[in-house]
């Protein structure tokens, strides 16, 4: 669901210290209209500054930001009618009741919330008359979904959204967000789970210490940064013959047992020379690299 035209969302070299910490260095990227983007990245890579610089509630110290056409800087009333923001814990009153929060939000848009139908979407029509401070962890984060959803804005920031909430309603969110993208709402999601990012975004930014050190579709970040295929087996081979089948990164032995790394056609040919051979090994396991592969390389971690 792209459009042609301005994107939704641009950045350029953004940067915002707290005292001496450097919390974003250089961070750019783009969100085309109607795009799912996703924002990963380590604990204090800088995510959740960036997103709170774009939606106006930080002053970035550099870099140039334009979100809806607007400058969070200096536009940041006109700016809030537009988009939708998930609020952090603690942000409502205790007492104040789940459809009095709704309404409230609703009462700031242009009249089109459906109060009823956005509680029963997210699970809260039961809670109706509860007081915030009464709801679990995971029905408050459902409430702050809702509320960012209530006066259908045209861009969203969620930032770990399905943080707290049970399996069975972080398949519910996923749900909602997959729906919102049809509509042609242009989603930023600031999270921690691969599994999610994989399944709802069109494209990824991975940022580490504050800079965008990757972006793509999560299959090009896999491509690129996934380390491609590993096979594993056990058998008598020659390490050089491995090694010199097309495609092959690496081979890797303990004893007789083979780490062989590579590309697609690096699998064909370990399978060619393995039946050649007249051996087929019965412990022979393929592993296909996985965004977390490519995540985990590229914000540094050791390979699980
Ligand atoms: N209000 C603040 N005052 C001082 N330092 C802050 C403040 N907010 C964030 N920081 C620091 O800035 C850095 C970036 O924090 P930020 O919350 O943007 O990272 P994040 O990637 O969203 O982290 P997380 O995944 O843990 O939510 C961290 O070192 C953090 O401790």
């Amino acid at each position: 669901m792209r459009a042609a035209g301005t994107p939704d969302v641009v950045v350029h070299g953004l940067r915002k210290s707290y005292g001496t910490v450097r919390a974003v260095a250089d961070v750019s990227f783009e969100v085309e209209r109607g795009e799912v983007l996703g924002i990963l990245g380590p604990n204090g890579s800088g995510k959740t500054t960036t997103v709170e610089c774009l939606q106006g509630l930080r002053r970035p110290d550099g870099g140039d930001l334009t979100v809806l056409g607007l400058d969070p800087r200096t536009q940041v009333r006109q700016l809030r009618r537009l988009i939708g923001s998930q609020l952090q814990d603690s942000a409502l009153p205790d007492r104040l009741r789940v459809v009095e929060a709704v309404r409230l939000f609703a009462s700031v848009g242009e009249g089109r919330a459906d109060v009823d139908a956005l509680l029963a979407d997210w699970g809260l029509a039961a809670k109706r008359s509860a007081a915030f401070g009464t709801l679990s962890g995971g029905q408050r984060q459902r409430l702050f979904i809702a509320l960012a959803l209530v006066n259908r804005p045209r861009l969203v920031f969620l930032d770990e959204m399905t943080t707290g909430l049970d399996p069975e309603a972080r398949r519910e969110a996923w749900r909602l967000i997959a729906r919102l993208r049809e509509l042609g709402t242009t989603v930023v999601l600031v999270t921690h789970f691969l599994d999610e990012a994989e399944r709802l975004c069109d494209r990824l930014v991975v940022v580490r210490d504050g800079a965008v050190v990757a972006a793509g579709t999560p299959a090009e970040l896999v491509a690129a940064h996934g380390g491609g295929v590993t096979a594993t087996f056990t058998a008598d081979l020659d390490d050089a013959e491995l090694g010199a089948l097309p495609g092959v990164t690496s081979v890797g032995r303990r004893g007789r047992a083979y780490e062989v790394r590579g590309d697609a056609a690096a699998l064909l040919h370990l399978g060619h020379l393995l039946v050649g051979r007249g051996t087929v090994p019965t412990d022979l396991r393929v592993h296909q690299p996985t965004l977390e592969d490519a995540y985990l390389a590229l914000v540094g971690a050791e390979r699980r």
